[in-house]
């Protein structure tokens, strides 16, 4: 029998032990621009171990709920940052590492504007789009070597809303 992860609001809080939620929560750290623009400073912790930046576009798919989650993953070389570039709700799933494996996974949906960042190393579900058109901004690493460890669950789970 599958287990049902409910789908939870996203907050810094509840997010912080698996990454950053990029958001323009405040007020600006600076303005800028003659005073036209506020700036939202160094808003995510990016790690890219031995290797270096890159940035790249991802149009993926839109998935509907109930959701089969049957796998996360997680890149031990790098972290991995997800940025839509439209203003529709995705969904975030992480797991906590327990002894090297992913733990019950957690399920978020983001606000409009909200953008996330994983630590380096976070179990973490690929990138889950629930609106078309799907586009992202995805910063992560870019090196040599393997970066991506992947885990199957023998019983999926099923993520819903509440
Ligand atoms: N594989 C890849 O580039 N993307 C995944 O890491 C993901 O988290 O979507
Ligand atoms: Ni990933």
């Amino acid at each position: 029998m599958s287990a049902t992860i409910r789908i939870m609001p996203l907050t810094a809080a509840a997010f912080a032990p698996f990454g950053d939620v990029i958001e323009t929560a405040g007020e600006p750290d600076k303005m800028i621009n003659q005073g036209l623009c506020g700036r939202y400073h160094d808003r995510a912790r990016l790690d890219f171990g031995s290797g270096r930046a890159g940035v790249s576009l991802f149009k993926a798919e839109p998935r509907a709920l109930p959701l089969k989650l049957d796998l996360v993953e997680r890149h031990p070389e790098g972290s991995q940052a997800f940025i839509p570039m439209s203003l529709d709700p995705f969904l975030v799933i992480v797991a906590p590492d327990d002894g090297g494996l992913p733990g019950v996974p957690l399920a978020f949906e983001t606000e409009p504007g909200q953008a996330i960042n994983f630590h380096r190393g976070t179990w973490h579900g690929v990138l889950t789009p629930l609106h078309e058109p799907g586009l992202f901004a995805v910063i992560d690493r870019i090196g040599e070597g393997d970066n991506l460890e992947e885990f199957w669950f023998d019983d999926p789970y099923v993520v819903e809303r509440g």
